[in-house]
């Protein structure tokens, strides 16, 4: 498909802002040639600029003549580039101001700056990519884990792409078998067998599309991770819990109750899944203003979290204000952690008193004895129910999801209103819709606005 584009030339800094080896400007659009004639000195006066191949010289402000920088550049000649239009790149020294004065001459020799990510929009407007590959461009650049990177690298391919094509083609096949029948009606036109109709929609629509909507929920788990908080009594060694997770020492550690007072924020990667863990105020009574404040904000935590690591100390025996902690966390997903587990002497803990309790660990945080089985656990308890996840190669977003879901819903009244043997301009109406839903997700019939929000994610130069 070619959407149509507007032919101005774009250019933006590709690179990251801040100081690096090399830094690249990236242009794009039918003057890319032309500026890069007018602000580039080949070493080689000859250069005929084929395309495709690196060329080394120097850049000069073309009104003073004076370089502005030594650089190897590139010219691709359209449509085989990235944006299927000519590009240009201009591969200088990283430096944001030496990229700064670039972009400027660029600029000023008759580019206009680019939006962030028009040229991956400008990719798929002209047809190289879909819209599923120009979104897992941008989740290529958020992933948080190598999980979520192999995921991103899978849509980028056409992984989903490829699910929801042949989806569409089986819907259009069903359309015209419908459309014949509203088009002829008084030569009795008769969709010949509904029940072989009712069996190809199950099998090529609803079946794949069940399938995938069942990825969604991976998807999400891999994109954005989950929220875990470490809550405890003072001293049980929840900021020792943080550190050893970390392997760094992150959050301060005293043999004195109530040394965490503002919680504390870090990503780790489990089993793929980006886990934010919280480190949070030890809960206890009686505590003065500031670490008053820090419990509050422990209780907010809390609330939030999609996972609470119940933290007791293995040494003292489960107090009463363990008793009440826990009441406090026990509506959210808890795994209790029995800590100091090497001064206990592994004698194991009795948690069986706690209500509702499904999930218990002993560790050492400070030996780090028990951090695999730990980690495993936190595993299990995030895809609890969801293990075929592993086995699925695809990972829908929220945008594929709510389309996913109302094609699978206009799927349904079709066969529905097939079985009921009812009129086929209803059919046809929902078939249509059904197709419209899945088109919307591949980028052919998507609202421009929904676009807009779609490239706003990138970022510059991308
Ligand atoms: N220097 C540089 N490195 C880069 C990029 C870039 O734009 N510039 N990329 C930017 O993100 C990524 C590479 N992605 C790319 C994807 C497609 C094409 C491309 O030219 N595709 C054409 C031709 C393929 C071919 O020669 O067979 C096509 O698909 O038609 C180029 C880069 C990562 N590294
Ligand atoms: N022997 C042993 N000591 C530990 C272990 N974990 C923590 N500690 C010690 O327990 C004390 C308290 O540890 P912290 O990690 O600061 O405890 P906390 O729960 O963060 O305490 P607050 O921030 O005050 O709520 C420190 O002296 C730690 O060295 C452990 O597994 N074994
Ligand atoms: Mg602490």
């Amino acid at each position: 498909m070619n959407r149509s584009y507007n032919d101005s030339t774009i250019a933006a800094i590709s690179t990251p802002p801040g100081a690096g080896g090399i830094g690249i400007i990236r242009i794009s659009g039918p003057a890319s040639l032309t500026i890069l004639r007018s602000l580039f000195t080949p070493k080689d006066k000859k250069c005929s600029y084929q395309s495709h191949r690196l060329y080394y010289g120097h850049l000069r402000d073309p009104q003073s003549g004076r370089i502005v920088d030594e650089v190897l550049t590139v010219y691709m000649a359209a449509p085989a580039t990235y944006t299927r239009e000519d590009v240009v790149e201009l591969h200088c020294h990283g430096s944001h101001l030496v990229l700064g004065n670039v972009l400027e001459l660029v600029l000023h020799a008759g580019a206009d700056l680019a939006d962030p990510g028009e040229f991956t929009k400008r990719a798929f407007l002209n047809g190289r990519i879909d819209l599923t590959q120009a979104e897992a461009v941008i989740d290529i650049l958020a992933a948080k884990t190598r999980k979520g990177v192999d995921l991103a690298q899978e849509q980028l391919s056409g992984s989903l792409y490829h699910r929801i094509d042949p989806v569409r083609q089986s819907l259009a096949r069903g359309r015209a078998v419908v459309e014949v029948a509203i088009d002829f009606p008084d030569e009795d036109v008769e969709i010949a067998d509904h029940s072989q109709l009712i069996r190809q929609l199950e099998d090529e629509v609803v079946a794949p599309l069940e399938e995938l909507l069942a990825g969604a929920g991976r998807g999400r788990l891999y994109r954005e991770g989950i929220s875990m908080v470490i809550a405890g009594l003072p001293n049980v060694g929840k900021s020792s819990l943080l550190n050893t997770l970390l392997q760094e020492e992150r959050a301060l550690v005293t043999p004195f109750p109530g040394t965490t007072r503002d919680s504390i924020e870090e990503l780790i990667d489990i089993e793929g899944v980006p886990v934010k863990i919280v480190d949070t105020a030890g809960i206890r009574s009686g505590a003065e203003e500031v670490e008053e404040l820090g419990i509050l904000r422990a209780r907010e935590l809390i609330n939030r979290a999609d996972l609470v690591l119940f933290l007791v100390d293995g040494t003292a025996g489960l107090s009463e204000a363990d008793r009440t902690l826990y009441r406090e966390v026990c509506h959210k997903p808890v795994i209790a952690v029995v800590n100091k587990v090497d001064l206990c002497g592994g004698r194991e803990f009795d948690l069986a008193q706690l209500d509702g309790l499904k999930s218990q660990v002993v560790i050492s945080a400070k030996e780090q004895i028990g951090i695999a089985g730990l980690k495993k656990e936190i595993y299990h308890q995030v895809v609890a129910g969801n293990e075929q996840w592993e086995e699925q190669g695809c990972a829908p977003n929220f945008r594929h999801k709510v389309a996913l879901r109302a094609a699978l819903e206009a799927a349904r009244r079709v066969m529905i209103t097939l079985e009921q043997g009812l009129t086929y301009d209803l059919i046809a109406v929902d078939l249509q819709e059904c197709l419209d839903c899945l088109s919307e997700i591949v980028g052919e019939t998507t609202a421009e606005d929904v676009l807009d929000v779609i490239f706003q994610q990138f970022c510059l130069g991308k």
